[in-house]
């Protein structure tokens, strides 16, 4: 449009999609209102693909696995207030799991919101959002909309990935300046993720220490599969012969058949090991913190890859921290890895003879038939068909659900397993379906608990709407964990944590359009799930599970406080 002297202008709605394009950020996965309406229907205007959602914190969820999927930082867009804070649960998942994206939520102007004079959803959502991500930026002026975007892009991919909250107020979008001047302030952001190189010095510690080792271990984690230096860390664990670990998400980085995986014999190597490795994996909660008797009375030497070095020594002493991007760390140990020795052959033997005697026993334990059908019968039938389906993208949630999926399910291929991660946070099972199916185009599986599905089963219309090849498979056992409490009291209201007995979650689907399966055997699941993955359409496999096979917070049971008071 023109001005009133006749200038040809653009406006801040246009410059915020130009500044997208211009970074190729294609896909937005969002919920409209209140001032992005417009600018969503913009962007699809624009050849941008605008997902709609029922919940903004899926939309949120949709754009972090897109970020870890193709390190480019995914994008939520919302509205103002109560729309941005459903967003910022995603957005704080994000940033702990170190998943790439942007919130971008439309806000009240500071003049109003500064004086609490009591706007329209009116928040301070910058400083509402700063505890709970990497950054957070404010534009004002329709002038630093390049800037801006650029400051938030590569604050999400730089360094430790995590997510970054863009704040845009209302009337930033309709400020106007002249077509030139605004071609200017638009630019893409060279070289986002700049390759960081481990000095030297810390690459020869690190392989001094794995020469000094006889009971060496290398430890995946899911930063190892971000990276996409898959070649260079089979590479590295091939040429060493070292026995490896893949955290859940990290599964699929080397086949989870692969002679060298030490996954059936975790506790064995986690205690027993010397010298551990650890790539894009941190010492936190899921791995005991480094400590304890999950790692054994011995001390042990740690080697830690990691991108940010404050994160070295966060909870024992790291003997070779080794500084820099994983694909660069990887590939400097590679150079050298030919003059360490390979593991003491007692140590493969040692290690080999544990998985063998726990792989006997899981097969065993799958062997079973088990009417109702129990967690393992089901996941048996799941694992046979992903088998045979290695592009198949697989989500899971739960507590059971997700403890025996990580260690049935095998994955053959990086990148394809999206779960509850470090926080263990139910509710990303649609969200991340959509955000794994949109991204990939290929088929996707989400292997839900009931009550994990619950959080998010309003995206059923979502994923009927854009026609995804997404089918969620509901482990219903009526209830959180399993479905048997009962109201001690003898009240009418049911136990906490159960739900309504034989809930019909297939019918749910079809309301929308989608394809619906009830199955009672894992024979019958089998032949829904591999019908349903053939037909890449969108379908809800309702799994009848025994209602008494859960435990309590599937294998967290001890991190449950438990009264000492007992009855009154
Ligand atoms: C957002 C959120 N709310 C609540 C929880 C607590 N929680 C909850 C509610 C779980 C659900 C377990 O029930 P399920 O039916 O999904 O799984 P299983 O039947 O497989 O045990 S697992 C778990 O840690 C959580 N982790 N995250």
């Amino acid at each position: 449009t023109t001005d009133n002297q006749n200038t040809q202008v653009t406006d801040g709605f246009h410059l915020v999609i130009d500044a997208l394009k211009a970074n190729d950020l294609d896909t937005i996965f969002g919920l409209v209102g209140i001032p992005i309406t417009d600018l969503c229907r913009l962007a699809q205007a624009e050849g941008l693909r605008f997902i709609g959602f029922r919940h903004e914190q899926h939309a949120g969820n949709a754009a972090a696995i897109a970020g870890y999927m193709t390190q480019k930082p995914g994008i939520c867009m919302t509205v103002s207030a109560p729309g941005f804070l459903n967003g910022l649960t995603a957005l704080a998942n994000a940033t702990v799991n170190c998943f790439p994206m942007i919130l971008i939520s439309g806000s009240s102007e500071r003049e109003i919101v500064d004086l609490q004079q009591g706007d329209y959803e009116e928040m301070d959502q910058l400083n509402a959002a700063k505890p709970y991500c990497k950054a957070a930026y404010r534009i004002n002026h329709i002038e630093d909309i390049g800037i801006g975007f650029a400051r938030a892009i590569r604050a999400a991919v730089s360094g430790r990935p995590g997510g970054v909250y863009l704040d845009l107020p209302a009337q930033l979008l309709a400020q106007t300046m002249p077509v030139e001047e605004a071609k200017k302030s638009i630019f893409k952001v060279i070289d986002p993720v700049p390759r960081q190189i481990p000095a030297p010095d810390a690459v020869e510690r690190a392989l001094n220490v794995l020469k000094g080792a006889k009971r060496p271990l290398i430890l995946l984690g899911k930063g190892a599969a971000y990276a996409q230096a898959d070649a260079d860390i089979r590479a590295l664990i091939e040429k060493s012969g070292i026995p490896y670990l893949p955290m859940s998400m990290a599964k699929g980085l080397l086949p989870d058949n692969h002679p060298q995986s030490a996954s059936a014999a975790r506790s064995f190597v986690l205690a027993e090991a010397d010298a551990v490795l650890l790539v894009g994996a941190r010492l936190n909660w899921l791995l005991a913190h480094g400590k304890g008797k999950t790692w054994g009375k011995d001390p042990k030497k740690f080697i830690q890859i990691d991108i940010q070095a404050n994160e070295v020594d966060s909870n024992v002493q790291i003997d070779a921290p080794l500084i820099g991007d994983i694909g660069s760390c990887v590939g400097e140990l590679l150079k050298g890895i030919a003059a360490v020795p390979k593991p003491a052959d007692e140590w493969i033997s040692a290690i080999n003879e544990k998985k063998d005697k726990n792989m006997a026993k899981m097969a065993e334990t799958l062997a079973k038939e088990a009417s109702p059908m129990n967690f393992h019968g089901a996941l048996r039938a799941i694992r046979d068909v992903i088998k045979q389906n290695p592009d198949v993208n697989l989500v899971n949630e739960g507590a059971n659900t997700l403890d025996y999926c990580r260690a049935i399910v095998d994955m053959y291929k990086p990148r394809k397993r999206f779960d509850s991660g470090t926080w263990g946070i139910m509710g990303i099972g649609m969200g991340y379906a959509i955000g794994a199916a949109v991204t990939s185009g290929l088929p996707t599986v989400a292997v839900e608990g009931d009550s994990a599905f619950g959080f998010s089963g309003m995206e059923l219309e979502t994923i009927c709407r854009y026609n995804l090849p997404i089918t969620t498979v509901v482990f219903n056992n009526n209830g959180v964990y399993r479905g048997t409490d009962v109201n001690p009291t003898g009240g009418a209201d049911v136990a906490p944590t159960v739900f309504v007995k034989n809930a019909r979650y297939d019918k749910m689907i079809e309301a929308f359009g989608g394809v619906g399966y009830y199955v009672t055997t894992p024979a019958e699941l089998e032949a829904a799930l591999i019908k349903a993955i053939a037909e890449g359409k969108p379908a809800l496999i309702n799994a009848v599970i025994d209602e008494t096979a859960g435990t309590e917070s599937g294998r967290l049971t001890n991190l449950n406080p438990s009264t000492a008071a007992g009855k009154k």
